[in-house]
């Protein structure tokens, strides 16, 4: 005995050619419209019954979902094939190159997979909260719509390669995008607005930064090995991801090396500037959201107000952010939600981080120290190269060398003096009166310290006293 749905089966063929004779005109005329309505229906219904559909949400539990932000990446791309939608969303930053055209709501886009027809559409449903102040951002999701026998092909196969395509796809498009928190008066925005994009034009390269070339190869190599140990860390049951601090004083490179970082990766960026967050959770609900292969960065993290753990003083009415809450989120929830993430920690005083708790810092959260240092004769030659395009030995390096040691400069002032001519012997000439000035200001500022320190040590004769007022000299 066949059943029903099997009968039908059989039957589509003829319902198929049915249908076709019914809308032709001419036939259709000579069939009563009741009967055309009925062969109508039974096709639609037999046609409808074979399709299946999932929903990908935006967001799942605060994280943008994956499958989501891939479809959007790789429809992107189908949309520009597809005959089908007549309508698309375009827009462009200002410094992006060209529009992007993404997918309008409730437009269809058709794919094809193994022969697997597949059909996209973008829809929109809103929370209906409309009468509130800051109302709930409406929820967006895909719904991917197909024959259900391949139910088990589109799960296991077709999602995991649209997921890879989109990743290709990015890392086939050049431009790196840079997010800062988007905040409101100290508080986080609801998940979906929490963060403003730009695409980072920073054409730094390590190529062309000013470091010493140990230094600098054992980074790259660092960044590459780890990009390339999927495998690896999932082996030893590790998240992918790897902590930096860079420190040095201001104007040797610290942010130049993180564009360079991201320049070398196609890694984005996120800048987080922890002292807009709120409380732990929204830290946390914030960290969730950001992509996989990008790099974290907390600049001047001296600067934040985080204590050691357990002294943590909570500010009700701003601060309230935590250390615990930081490291809880960098070590729990977050580590297992994103992947191939880079965190980046700077500092301007390496020695002020003692204030912090060491447990920041320890391997796993940290993995490697980056000192990027005042100007060597190295680092001097390789910003000649940059910005001169001068290669060569040159007389005035001789005193240039003699006078580095008596005046600490940074690259970013040595960067400054190239900016101002093309012409290499004046270029030079001006870096050598610019040290000799400097010269003559660090001694003049070290005669002007030591006379302070005496003249302190001099009104008491007490020896503690005298040893109390020199440090408070030193220190101001
Ligand atoms: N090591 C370097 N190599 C090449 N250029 C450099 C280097 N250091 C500084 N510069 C130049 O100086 C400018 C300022 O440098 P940068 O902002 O990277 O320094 P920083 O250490 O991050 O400073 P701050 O701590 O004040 O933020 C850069 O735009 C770059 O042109």
């Amino acid at each position: 005995m066949f059943t029903l749905m099997e009968v039908l089966k059989l039957l589509a063929p003829w319902f198929t050619a049915a249908v076709v004779v019914v809308l032709t005109p001419m036939v259709k005329d000579l069939i009563p419209q009741a009967v055309s309505s009925y062969l109508f229906s039974i096709y639609q219904d037999y046609f409808y019954s074979r399709l299946t559909y999932i929903n990908i949400e935006e967001y799942g539990d605060f994280t943008r979902d994956q499958i989501y932000e891939a479809a959007t990446i790789y429809l992107r791309q189908k949309i520009n094939d597809s005959p089908k939608p007549k309508r698309f969303r375009c827009k462009k930053a200002i410094k992006q190159d060209k529009p992007i055209c993404d997918i309008a709501n409730e437009e269809e886009v058709i794919d094809n997979f193994r022969d697997i027809r597949l059909g996209w559409k973008l829809r929109v449903e809103g929370t209906g909260h409309y009468g509130q102040l800051q109302p709930p951002p409406d929820k967006n999701f895909f719904e991917l719509t197909f024959d259900k026998r391949f139910k088990k092909d589109v799960v296991e196969s077709y999602i995991p390669y649209v997921i890879a395509r989109a990743e290709e796809i990015i890392r086939e498009e050049k431009g790196i995008k840079l997010y800062s928190p988007n905040c409101s008066h100290g508080k986080a925005l609801p998940t979906g607005q929490e963060w403003s994009c730009t695409i980072l034009e920073h054409p730094a390269t390590f190529d062309k930064l000013a470091m010493s070339p140990e230094r600098k190869r054992s980074l790259k190599d660092d960044l590459d090995r780890f990009v390339t140990r999927k495998e690896w860390y999932k082996k030893v049951g590790r998240a992918w991801k790897r902590g930096y601090l860079i420190y040095g004083p201001p104007g040797t490179g610290k942010s130049t090396l993180i564009a360079a970082m991201a320049n070398h990766l196609n890694f984005d960026i996120y800048f987080f500037d922890i002292s807009n967050v709120t409380s732990d959770s929204v830290l946390r609900q914030i960290l969730l959201t950001i992509s996989n292969r990008s790099m974290i960065v907390f600049e001047d993290i001296d600067c934040a107000q985080l204590g050691k753990r357990g002294e943590e003083k909570k500010d009700p009415y701003y601060h309230q952010y935590t250390l615990s809450g930081l490291l809880n989120a960098m070590d729990g929830l977050w580590s297992s939600c994103g992947e191939e993430q880079i965190i980046v920690f700077t500092t301007n005083h390496k020695d002020l981080l003692d204030r912090l708790d060491p447990a920041l810092f320890r391997p796993g959260r940290i993995d490697m120290h980056v000192p990027m240092s005042y100007c060597t004769m190295d680092e001097f030659k390789m910003l000649a190269s940059t910005y001169l395009d001068f290669n060569e030995d040159h007389r005035l390096y001789g005193q240039i060398e003699g006078l580095f040691a008596n005046a600490r400069v940074t690259p970013a002032e040595i960067a400054e003096e190239f900016s101002r001519t093309e012409d290499a012997d004046a270029a030079l000439e001006a870096v050598v009166e610019y040290l000799k000035q400097k010269k003559i200001a660090e001694e003049s500022s070290r005669t002007e310290e030591q006379k302070k320190i005496a003249e302190e040590s001099s009104r008491t004769e007490d020896p503690d006293a005298a040893l109390e007022a020199v440090v408070i000299a030193e220190e101001s």
